[in-house]
């Protein structure tokens, strides 16, 4: 793979349900470091877009590749060995491990074989460390010890985040990060991820403006499955195309 070559391409992609075109010919790319938002009104087809990406849900036709290597129809796992990460609209931790413990696992779960080069009590060190390293400037650095049972929503939320950067990603998908965050949540969401830029590229679907404003390098907008503009945060803002179909031309963009 080129190293400067996008993360992630997609060409002509679609999916119809039936009579509807949920996908219409959708093509985006992703840059490395890039913070790429996906946003459109309820319906335009964005969980159906993330549940291609990631495997879930077969095109009818176009291409997907991550970092070069066509993946449209290699099933989730192998997405997941070369590099695609991702969390959930709803949480899904496990309530009787620690924030330690959870961050731990995962990291487990990635090292795999290459912890057996170590004796037992190395290994652990060397697990301890890098979940450390993965809570540190998260915000969740002193809840370690905290079952995640007792996390609040935004906490529970940041985990899932760490637990899927455990995996050292090329491309995180993060369905809606902010849904449900209070206004000091959000904002501690909004630093967390902007201190991902070095470590993953991001598709963020999110209807939190605000938080897609602060975050975004490019801004693709999907209306009825299309794409109807891809830019920077100015020119989507000052597109009137997309004040028109986002907003029905009542308001600014904001
Ligand atoms: N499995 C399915 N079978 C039939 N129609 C579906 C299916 N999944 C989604 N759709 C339809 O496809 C269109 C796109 O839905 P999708 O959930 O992808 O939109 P969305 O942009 O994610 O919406 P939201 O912002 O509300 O989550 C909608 O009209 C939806 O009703």
């Amino acid at each position: 793979m080129n190293a400067n070559g996008p993360i992630l391409q997609i060409e002509g992609l679609e999916k119809r349900f039936g009579g509807l075109t949920a996908t219409d010919g959708v093509t985006l790319d992703l840059r490395p470091g890039e913070i790429h938002a996906l946003i459109g009104p309820n319906g335009a087809g964005k969980s159906t877009l993330i549940n291609q990406l990631c495997g879930e849900l077969a095109p009818d036709a176009g291409t997907i590749r991550l970092m070069g290597r066509d993946v449209t129809h290699l099933p989730t796992h192998a997405r997941v060995a070369l590099g695609l990460g991702r969390t959930f609209q709803v949480t899904s931790l496990l309530d009787d491990c620690t924030v330690g413990e959870s961050v731990a696992l995962a990291v487990q779960a990635h090292a795999g074989g290459n912890l057996r080069l170590w004796d037992r009590a190395k290994g652990r060190r060397v697990v301890q460390a890098r979940a450390e390293a993965l809570l540190a400037g998260t915000g969740l650095e002193d809840r370690a010890g905290v079952p995640s049972a007792d996390l609040s929503h935004g906490e529970r939320k940041q985990l899932e985040l760490v637990m899927a950067l455990a995996l050292e990603p090329a491309l995180m998908l993060l369905d809606e990060p902010m849904a449900g965050l209070g206004p000091v949540e959000s904002q501690q969401m909004v630093t967390v991820l902007r201190g991902l830029r070095d470590q993953t590229a991001i598709l963020l679907v999110e209807h939190d403006m605000e938080a897609v404003f602060a975050l975004a390098d490019r801004i693709s907008v999907l209306v009825y499955g299309r794409i109807i503009a891809t830019g920077s945060v100015e020119e989507i803002r000052d597109n009137a195309e997309v004040r028109e179909a986002y907003l029905g031309g009542e308001d600014e963009l904001c």
